[in-house]
């Protein structure tokens, strides 16, 4: 018996030794692979246990989601109210903007008013993003359990109002980001109620994270440059300083050659858009914020140097909506308020943008 136990558990350790020296070694019709410099880090886990790599290649519905988007930002900009405290006391802007930017984005896009909502309350989603970036162990007490149990907490609640909706006839319904593919079921396959209730809940992270991260930024550093120039630089050049995403996934959908190196096929490439955003030669003294730097720029250079919103086909299909938005909410804050900075403003990067302190500020409206 004890023989069987020891040859059984060689096998499992030759074989696993051949596995994971085929990892680290891999071969291409029998040729080792010239691998680009760096570390494989440990198997599975790789250098790191706290980044979690998502990949969008799912199914083909990215055209059908990427037209919806469009067309909801398009009907939604002219409705965009910007509600700013004018207080006496300190904003946290990330907060108090991030928590604005969801409770509009939640109400144009599926109806949800966060003070008269029957169902769940979701007060957590603008925590949400602390525990996104997480190793993905799905059992209680991990971070990433937690960050689930988020996520389903507002699927759950975007599937009660699908419920309520499809009880309702077509025509006593708001005709809101939801209703379109709710419309759209009847000739889409893929959409069914799970799939709407998950896409919502993409959208809306999507769009407030982002978009209440950026300006926040710019907040920050208006009022540390008090000299505002038109607000559209203002958002390109935050955009591009601060890097939202710390870079681009792609997967490799053939073996590609790099400058002698082999990226194999299917191996997950980062495109790391900051070190574009940081090059010297395109922008001078580039850690310095310097919005009037983008009178100059012209529009070649910025085609190739500039990608806060990707490129390509998978470009962010909110970019222009963000833009628009941004330099409206900007432009509504230099024309009618007045502001300083109290306290906080430091920046990390983990691998997405935190503020550890937040960022104080005291508002009052120009008319006080
Ligand atoms: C400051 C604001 C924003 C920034 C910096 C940003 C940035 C990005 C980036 C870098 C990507 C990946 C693009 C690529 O892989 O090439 C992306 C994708 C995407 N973004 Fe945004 N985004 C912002 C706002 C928004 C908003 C407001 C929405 C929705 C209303 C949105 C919806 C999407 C969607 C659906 C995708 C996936 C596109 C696809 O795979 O086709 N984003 N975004």
């Amino acid at each position: 018996m004890l023989e069987i136990v020891l040859v059984l558990v060689a096998l499992f350790v030759i074989y696993y030794t051949h596995l994971l020296i085929k990892w680290k070694y891999p071969k291409i019709n029998g040729v080792p692979v010239h691998l680009p410099p760096g570390s494989m880090g440990l198997p599975v886990i790789g250098e790191t246990i706290q980044l979690l790599i998502p990949s969008y290649n799912s199914i083909d519905i990215h055209p059908f989601i990427r037209k919806r988007i469009q067309r909801y930002c398009g009907s939604i900009i002219c409705r965009s109210n910007y509600c700013l405290v004018s207080t006496q006391g300190a904003v946290e802007v990330k907060s108090a903007i991030s928590r604005m930017i969801f409770n509009f984005t939640a109400k144009v896009a599926f109806g949800y008013d966060l003070e008269n909502s029957k169902g769940e309350k979701i007060e957590n989603l603008p925590n949400f993003i602390k525990s996104l970036m997480s190793f993905p162990l799905n059992i209680p007490g991990t971070t990433f359990h937690k960050c689930m149990k988020d996520k389903d907490k507002m699927s759950n609640m975007v599937r009660h109002i699908i419920k309520e909706r499809l009880i309702n006839s077509p025509d006593e319904r708001p005709g809101d980001f939801l209703d379109q593919a709710l419309n759209d079921m009847a000739s889409e396959k893929f959409l069914t109620e799970d799939f709407i209730a998950e896409l919502s809940f993409g959208i809306l992270f999507a769009a407030f994270e982002s978009v209440s991260t950026t300006l926040t930024l710019a907040i920050k550093f208006l009022a540390e440059n008090p000299l505002v120039l038109e607000e559209l630089t203002v958002v390109n050049e935050t955009l591009r300083l601060m890097n939202i995403p710390p870079g681009l996934l792609r997967k490799a959908l053939k073996d590609i050659n790099v400058k002698g190196y082999t990226i194999p096929a299917g191996w997950t490439i980062m495109l790391v858009t900051p070190i574009v955003h940081l090059n010297p030669e395109t922008y001078k003294d580039p850690l310095k914020f310097n919005p009037w730097r983008w009178k100059d720029l012209d529009q070649v250079t910025l085609s190739k140097s500039f990608m806060p919103f990707g490129g390509g086909t998978r470009q962010c299909a909110g970019a222009e909506f963000s833009k628009v938005y941004m330099a409206a909410f900007l432009h509504v804050l230099v024309t009618k308020y007045r502001w300083s900075k109290v306290k906080g403003g430091r920046i990390t990067r983990s691998p997405i943008l935190l503020f550890p302190d937040g960022v104080h500020i005291k508002i009052t409206s120009k008319r006080d």
